[in-house]
C-alpha cells in the first residue's frame, strides 16, 4: 500500500502503492502516516523522499472510495498537513501523474521534482467535487490566484514544463525522477523549512483582486451552467484570499461536504467508470475485448467528402493515421478537399498552441482521389456517403472487389442495417458499422456497430481505432438506429405529439434545456436539417407519394403518427440551412433561433384540422414524455442484447447526443428517479395515448420494479438470457 525503503542511511523513501493508478485508498494513506512517523523517529534519516509505484506517483483519492461510508470523515488534509509539518524535509518525486489527492500530497511535500513528461493538475471538478485535501488553499499560496483558479475550476491536466514556469515545481528532469529527488533531498539536508510549508505562507496578493474575482465567477458562471462544482470551487479559493488558513480549511470542508453529497457529484462519479466499463466489451454471442486483439491501422480511406466524411478525415490525420480521401468526381473532390484543409489549418492552429505540429500538406499522409484503385492497399476503409442503402451496397461489393483481403470495411450510418451491406461483400466478417456523430473531429462517440458475421477482430480493431481518434467508442448491437438514436426516435416523437396536443416548440426545448440538454429536440433538429429524417420517413413509406392512399393523416400501420415534420418538409423549412423549420433564423444558415408566428399559426390550424382540443401541458409532463420514453426504450435495447449494459446506454447520450453528464445519463437517471417511478407514469400516460407504443411500459422494465427496484449495476443480472434478436 504504501512501502518504505530506505535510499541510503540518510534518506528515507515511502513508495505509494495501489495498482494500477496508485490511488490514495484508506490502507495507502495510513500506511504513508506510519511511514513518516517511522522516518520522523529514526534519528539517522535526514530527510524523506515520497514517489509512486511503477512510474506513478498518484491519480488522487480513490474514487470509488467515495461511496464507503468507513472513509466518510476520514479527511485526506490530516495526512498532507502531517507532510507538512515533519521536521525532515519531504521531497517529491513526481512521474507519470499526480492528480487531485496526488497533487495534494505533493504540495505538503517541502520541494517537487516532476519528469518532464509528467501532468499535474486538480481534477475534482470534473467528479462533481473540489480539492478536498486542502489544495485549494495550498495551491493559491504557491503559485497565485489566477493560476490555481484556472487549475482548480477546469480540472485540466498541466504538463511538467507549464508546472515548472507555474512554480508549481522546483526542478524538471527528462531523465531518472526518482534519483534527481534524491539528490534534491541531500542538498536541503539542514535547511530552514518554515518558508517550505505552504500553510505558512501568504496568499501573493494581486493590485485587484476583488475586480479579478468578480470578473473569474462571472465567466465561470457562464461557462459552468447548471454544474455546481466550479463555482463551489470558486468559493473555496476566494476563502483562501479572505481567510487564514486553518479557516479556508474549514471553508473547503464546508464546501466539499455539499458537493460529497449532492447527486451531481455521484453522476459523475459514476459517468467516469461507465467510460472506463464500455471499453470492456462483449457480445452476447460470447466474444469479447479479452479475446480479440485488434489490427494494425498503418493507412486508411474515407469515401465521400460531406460533412461526415470531413470530419473522419480531419480525425484520421490529426491521429497521424495516412489517408485516402476519396470522392466520386473531381467536382465534389475539390470542394471536399478545400473544406477538409479548412478543418486541419483550424485543427492545426489549436495544436501549435498546445505545441504539437499536424503534417497534413504531405501526399503520403493525406492524398485526394477519385481513383478506387487508390485503396488496394489499405488495411481500413471508413464509407461515409449519404444514407441510401443501394448506393452504400454498390460501394461495399467495389470495395469488396478491390481492397486486400485483410482490410476491414466500415460504414458510416446512423440507422441502416449493417448485414444488408455486409451481404454485398464477399467478406461480411471484415464489416463493421463505425457511426461518427457530427462534426465528427470533434464529437467523441463512436458507436460500433457489429452485424451478424462480424468477427471479433473487426470489433477489436474499430474499438482501436477508437482510441487512437482520441473517441469513446461503445459497442453495440445491430437494428434501426442501433443505440442512440433509436432510444432518440421516441424521444423525438414525444416533442412533436406535444405539439400537436398544445404546446411550442420553445416550450419544449426550453423545458429539455432547463433539465441540462445543450439544446432541446426542436433546436437540435433545425441544426441536424429536417430533411434527413424526411428522406428516411418517405423511404420507409410513411411519407410522401409512399403512403397509400386511403391511409388516415395521423396514422401509419395501426399507430399513432404526426406529419408535422413532413409538413414543414413540404413547405421548404429544413432548418437552419434554410432559415426556417421549427424556429425562424435571421437568414439561410443563420443560428439564432426565434419563435415563428408562422408555426403558430399553423398548429393552431392544424389542432382545428384534426379536431384536436389544445390543453396546456405542464413542464412535468413534458420532461416525463419526453424522457422517460427514451428511457423505456433503452430498457428494450438492453433485453434484446443490443446494448450490453445500462453504462453503455447512458455513455452514448453523455457523449453523442448532449445529455447533462451531472444527470449520469437516461438510465442512471432512471435509477435516480426510482424505477417504480418511471413505470408508474409510463403506465399513466401509455393509459391516455394507447396509440403510443413507445409509451408502453418495457417488459424488463416493468421486471425490475417487480423485483424490488434493484440497483443499476445489478439490473443485467435479471435478464435471463440476453439475445441479439437478429
Ligand atoms: C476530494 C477528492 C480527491 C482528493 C481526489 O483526489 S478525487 C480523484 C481525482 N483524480 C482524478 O479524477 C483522476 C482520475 N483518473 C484519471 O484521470 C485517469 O484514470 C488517469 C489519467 C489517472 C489514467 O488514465 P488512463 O491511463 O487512460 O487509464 P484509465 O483512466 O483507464 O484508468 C486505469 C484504471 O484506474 C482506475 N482509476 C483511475 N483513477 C482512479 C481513481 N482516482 N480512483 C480509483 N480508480 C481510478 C480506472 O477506473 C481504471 O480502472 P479499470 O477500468 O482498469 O478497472
Amino acid at each position: 500500500m504504501a512501502q518504505y525503503t530506505s535510499a541510503s542511511t540518510a534518506l528515507a523513501v515511502i513508495r505509494l502503492r495501489n495498482p494500477p493508478v496508485n490511488a490514495l485508498s484508506l490502507p495507502v494513506l495510513q500506511a504513508l502516516e506510519d511511514g513518516l512517523k517511522r522516518a520522523d523517529a529514526d534519528p539517522s534519516v535526514k530527510a524523506i523522499m515520497i514517489c509512486g509505484e511503477n512510474g506513478k506517483f498518484s491519480a488522487g483519492a480513490d474514487i470509488q472510495g467515495f461511496s464507503l461510508p468507513k472513509t466518510r470523515g476520514i479527511s485526506l488534509g490530516h495526512f498532507v498537513s502531517l507532510i507538512e509539518r515533519c521536521e525532515k524535509p519531504v521531497v517529491a518525486a513526481i512521474e507519470g501523474v499526480a492528480l487531485g489527492g496526488g497533487l495534494e500530497v505533493a504540495l505538503g511535500c517541502h520541494y517537487r521534482v516532476a519528469h518532464v513528461k509528467a501532468r499535474m493538475g486538480l481534477p475534482e471538478v470534473t467528479i462533481g467535487l473540489l480539492p478536498g485535501g486542502e489544495g485549494t488553499q495550498r495551491l493559491p499560496r504557491l503559485i497565485g490566484v489566477p493560476a490555481a483558479l484556472d487549475i482548480i475550476t477546469t480540472g485540466r491536466h498541466i504538463p511538467a514544463t507549464e508546472a515548472l514556469k507555474l512554480g508549481l515545481v522546483d526542478e524538471v528532469v527528462e531523465e531518472n525522477t526518482i534519483e534527481a529527488a534524491i539528490r534534491l533531498a541531500n542538498k536541503v539536508i539542514g535547511q530552514p523549512l518554515e518558508p517550505r510549508r505552504l500553510s505558512l505562507r501568504p496568499v501573493p496578493k494581486l493590485p485587484n483582486m476583488e475586480a479579478f474575482l468578480s470578473e473569474a465567477l462571472v465567466k465561470l458562471k457562464k461557462q459552468a451552467r447548471r454544474y455546481l462544482a466550479p463555482e463551489l470551487c470558486f468559493q473555496a479559493v476566494r476563502a483562501a484570499t479572505e481567510l487564514p488558513f486553518a479557516d479556508g480549511v474549514r471553508k473547503e470542508r464546508e464546501l466539499f461536504n455539499v458537493l460529497l453529497t449532492s447527486g451531481q457529484a455521484q453522476a459523475l462519479q459514476y459517468a467516469f467508470f461507465a467510460e472506463r466499463a464500455v471499453q470492456k466489451w462483449t457480445t452476447p454471442h460470447g466474444s469479447s475485448w479479452q479475446n480479440a486483439s485488434p489490427q494494425p491501422i498503418h493507412k486508411a480511406a474515407v469515401i465521400g467528402l460531406g460533412t461526415m466524411g470531413r470530419g473522419i478525415v480531419t480525425s484520421l490525420v490529426k491521429a497521424s493515421i495516412p489517408v485516402v480521401a476519396l470522392e466520386q468526381n473531381l467536382e465534389y473532390l475539390n470542394t471536399g478537399r478545400k473544406a477538409v484543409m479548412l478543418l486541419l489549418e483550424r485543427e492545426a492552429m489549436k495544436m501549435e498552441q498546445g505545441a504539437q505540429t499536424l503534417d497534413f500538406h504531405n501526399p503520403a499522409r493525406l492524398q485526394f482521389t477519385v481513383d478506387f484503385d487508390a485503396l488496394r492497399d489499405v488495411d481500413l476503409v471508413i464509407e461515409a456517403v449519404f444514407e441510401n442503402m443501394p448506393l452504400k451496397k454498390e460501394i461495399f461489393q467495389k470495395l469488396s472487389r478491390i481492397c486486400k483481403p485483410a482490410a476491414f470495411l466500415c460504414t458510416n450510418t446512423s440507422a441502416l442495417n449493417i448485414d444488408e451491406i455486409a451481404s454485398a461483400t464477399s467478406r461480411p466478417q471484415q464489416v463493421v458499422g463505425t457511426h461518427f456523430f457530427s462534426p465528427a473531429h470533434i464529437m467523441r462517440l463512436l458507436e460500433i456497430i457489429y452485424g451478424h458475421h462480424t468477427s471479433p477482430t473487426a470489433i477489436a480493431t474499430a474499438v482501436q481505432l477508437g482510441k487512437v481518434l482520441k473517441k469513446v467508442g461503445v459497442v453495440v448491437g445491430n437494428c434501426f438506429g442501433f443505440a442512440g438514436n433509436r432510444m432518440m426516435f421516441p424521444y423525438v416523437e414525444q416533442a412533436v405529439f406535444l405539439l400537436e396536443e398544445g404546446s411550442r416548440p420553445e416550450a419544449v426545448d426550453q423545458v429539455l434545456e432547463d433539465f441540462g440538454f445543450k439544446i432541446g429536440p426542436f433546436r437540435m433538429s433545425d441544426l441536424a436539417g429536417l430533411d434527413v429524417a424526411w428522406r428516411s420517413r418517405k423511404g420507409r413509406g410513411l411519407a410522401g407519394d409512399s403512403v397509400p392512399p386511403g391511409t388516415p393523416a395521423r396514422q401509419r400501420h395501426g399507430r399513432r403518427y404526426s406529419p408535422l415534420p413532413d409538413l414543414l418538409c413540404e413547405n421548404g423549412r429544413f432548418g437552419q440551412k434554410t432559415g426556417k423549420g421549427w424556429y425562424q433564423y435571421e437568414k439561410a444558415g443563420g443560428r439564432t433561433a426565434k419563435p415563428d408566428p408562422w408555426l403558430h399559426n399553423v398548429l393552431t390550424q392544424y389542432r382545428d384540422t384534426h379536431h384536436i382540443k389544445t390543453r396546456f401541458i405542464d413542464q412535468e409532463e413534458i420532461l416525463e414524455r419526453c424522457l422517460f420514453s427514451l428511457i423505456n426504450e433503452g430498457f428494450d435495447i438492453l433485453a434484446e442484447g443490443i446494448a450490453s449494459g445500462p453504462e453503455h446506454l447512458d455513455v452514448i447520450y453523455i457523449h453523442g447526443y448532449g445529455w447533462p453528464k451531472h444527470r449520469g445519463g437516461p438510465m442512471f437517471y432512471a435509477s435516480t428517479v426510482g424505477l417504480p417511478r418511471v413505470l408508474a407514469k409510463l403506465q399513466r400516460y401509455s393509459e391516455a395515448h394507447p396509440d403510443v407504443p413507445a409509451l408502453r411500459p418495457s417488459t424488463f422494465l416493468k421486471k425490475l420494479v417487480a423485483v424490488g427496484n434493484p440497483p443499476l449495476k445489478e439490473w443485467m443480472s435479471y435478464l435471463s438470457r440476453p439475445s441479439n434478436k437478429l
